[in-house]
């Protein structure tokens, strides 16, 4: 039996992250089959189901895995409430009672669980998830597991596209909350964006949940409220090393820039500066000295923005401060960020300010995989990107299209067949394996049945396509890695995988993505990665496939 904290097997495993993850957190029809299989007396049947998908998102070749620790809190907890079980009697009056007092006792002590990691790399008809159970009770789970996975594996391929057109040494930043599917969509794409090699979040929730860092700027709105340096009444600030305080950071902030548009490197590249600019930098440095950074784009970057900033700046360095950077929310990114990166190294080399050069220049403003590609194309010094509606919201694709199907029953294999071949779900209980090359690369999934031999280091082995006769290769693997892991052992005592921690998650997923090779990786015409079934399971395939379909009859 499952206790409150929702451990079967020892070790404690929390509630889902959202409390809305309920058993009522599922399609009708889930309750009304679940009710027609306890009427056939059917409902205790051995089922196993896969949950996978049929095309990689974002015309890509790969998919990053998530949601898998959210499915695996599910089913520690899932247990009916005496409230649910009346809503449910409610919405079901012609149900027998002793079909409720079947849900009120089950739980998922009899449910095993496989998975692939999280936060790896996976392809598609590879099951995410081999799910084996009471057929009633595994087919309860179909939708909460499918929406658990769905988005969040999309949206961390989303953020690992948005790493890998970056590159590794930029800072990428989410900033979607705002622009998200409501609060779950906002928390989720945080956590999966992390997963997926952001490096933080502007979530504050996020943060404090799953320990992502946080990070933000400020928005035009507090540049905007402010009218004139005359505003700020308190002027003083201390040194950063507390020797010394300057009474009157303004006037200070004023002479820097005074001594700005004197300069003779600097003589023309700009005039008089936005005042109320000048007052709302000066205010937040004030405010925050070791955190000063600016919003350059209100009035105009180059001729107001950037000169403001920087007098602030070196106001701050003479008190012994470094200022973070600005960020640029508009106009040309890659043109402005040029010359913003000149106007600091004309300051660096003018005031001998070492390092000066080198502030942080952070771009936002409706960026994606295309505007960041054109960026470098075109050339540009932008360290960090923050990313919202494009990246939160998917916008280049609704839903992965993850879907959960019977692949065995009382111990018969079960396949659902389609016009369209790609819909053709692989029967039997499975076994998956990555065969590795002797580069290091990742070369084939191979789906096998449970009891074939394992496909083994040095050994030639046979790989088929699946539904495609003429497409096989022989592999001899240089690494056999299996990817179907055990995460939840019901009530057996096999020992379940960890659940380990996102910060963990998101490494395994850079790692995993720096294995691939590079053809697979690329945006235009990538190589499809090969998945593959041994022999025999190809050959069972078409058998039941044989048996299953009918033959036609032409008049
Ligand atoms: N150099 C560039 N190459 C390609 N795309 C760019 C470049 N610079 C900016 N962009 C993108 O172009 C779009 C510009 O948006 P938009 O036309 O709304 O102008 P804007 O700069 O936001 O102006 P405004 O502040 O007046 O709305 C954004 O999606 C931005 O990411
Ligand atoms: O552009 P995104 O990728 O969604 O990134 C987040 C955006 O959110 C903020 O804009 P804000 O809410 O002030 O709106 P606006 O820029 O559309 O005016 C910020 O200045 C970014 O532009
Ligand atoms: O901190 C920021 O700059 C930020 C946060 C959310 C959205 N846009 C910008
Ligand atoms: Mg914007």
């Amino acid at each position: 039996m499952t206790d409150s904290n929702g451990s079967i097997d020892g070790e404690a495993i929390g509630r889902p992250t959202n409390p809305m993850v309920s058993p009522l957190l599922t399609d009708l029809y889930q309750f009304t089959m679940a009710y027609a299989y306890w009427k056939a007396g059917k409902h205790q049947e051995r089922a196993v189901f896969d949950l996978f998908f049929r095309r990689n998102p974002f015309g890509g070749e790969y998919t990053i895995f998530g949601g898998l620790e959210e499915c695996i809190r599910f089913i520690a907890n899932f247990k009916f409430t005496e409230e649910e079980i009346s809503f449910l009697c409610s919405v079901m009056p012609t149900c027998e009672d002793g079909f409720f007092d079947y849900l009120r006792e089950i739980d998922c002590s009899d449910v095993e669980v496989y998975a692939i990691s999280e936060g790896s790399v996976v392809f598609p008809k590879v099951p995410l998830m081999r799910i084996e159970g009471p057929v009633a009770v595994v087919q309860l789970l179909e939708t909460p597991f499918v929406n658990l996975v769905n988005y969040a594996s999309l949206v961390t391929t989303n953020a690992a596209r948005h790493r890998f057109v970056a590159g590794k040494t930029k800072h990428l930043l989410e900033f979607g909350l705002r622009r998200a599917q409501g609060p779950d969509g906002g928390i989720s794409a945080s956590r999966y964006c992390y997963m997926g090699g952001f490096d933080a979040t502007s979530n504050v929730a996020a943060g404090r949940l799953f320990g992502i860092p946080l990070r933000g700027t400020h928005s035009h709105a507090f540049v905007s409220s402010f009218m004139s340096l005359d505003e700020i009444v308190n002027k003083t600030l201390r040194s950063y090393d507390g020797s010394s305080t300057c009474d009157d950071f303004v006037s200070l902030v004023e002479c820097w820039l005074n001594k700005m548009q004197r300069a003779d490197s600097l003589r023309g590249t700009f005039g008089d500066t936005n005042q109320s600019e000048l007052a709302a930098f000066t205010s937040y440095a004030l405010a925050l000295p070791n955190n000063f950074l600016a919003l350059v784009d209100t009035y105009d970057v180059m001729r107001s923005g950037v000169p403001n900033f920087c007098a602030v700046s070196l106001a701050l360095n003479e008190l012994g401060y470094r200022a973070m950077g600005i960020r640029l929310d508009s106009g040309d990114l890659a043109y402005l960020s040029i010359e913003a990166r000149k106007f600091f190294c004309a300051i660096e080399k003018e005031f001998d300010i070492p390092e000066f050069g080198k502030m942080n220049i952070t771009a936002s403003n409706d960026l994606n995989e295309e505007t960041i590609d054109a960026l470098n194309k075109q050339g540009h010094e932008v360290d960090s990107f923050g990313i919202g509606t494009y990246l939160v919201t998917c916008y280049a694709q609704a839903a992965l299209g993850c879907v959960f199907k019977l692949v065995e029953i009382n111990n018969q294999p079960r396949m659902k067949l389609s016009e369209d071949v790609s819909k053709v779900s692989i029967p039997c209980k499975k076994r998956c394996f990555r065969l590795y090359g002797r580069e290091g690369y990742p070369l084939v999934d191979i789906m096998t049945g449970e009891n074939e031999p394992a496909p083994r280091m040095g050994d030639r082995i046979l790989c088929r396509h699946p539904f495609n006769e003429s497409k096989r290769a022989y592999v001899v693997p240089q690494r056999v890695e299996e990817l179907l892991k055990c995460y939840w052992a019901g009530g057996s005592a096999n020992k379940r995988e960890d659940l380990p921690p996102v910060k963990d998650i998101r490494e395994r997923c850079i790692q995993q993505l720096e294995q691939m090779r590079p053809d697979h990786m690329r945006r235009l015409n990538p190589t499809p990665y090969k998945v593959s079934v041994s022999a025999r399971l190809y050959d069972f395939i078409h058998f039941l496939w044989l048996n299953e379909a009918p033959v036609g009859e032409l008049q």
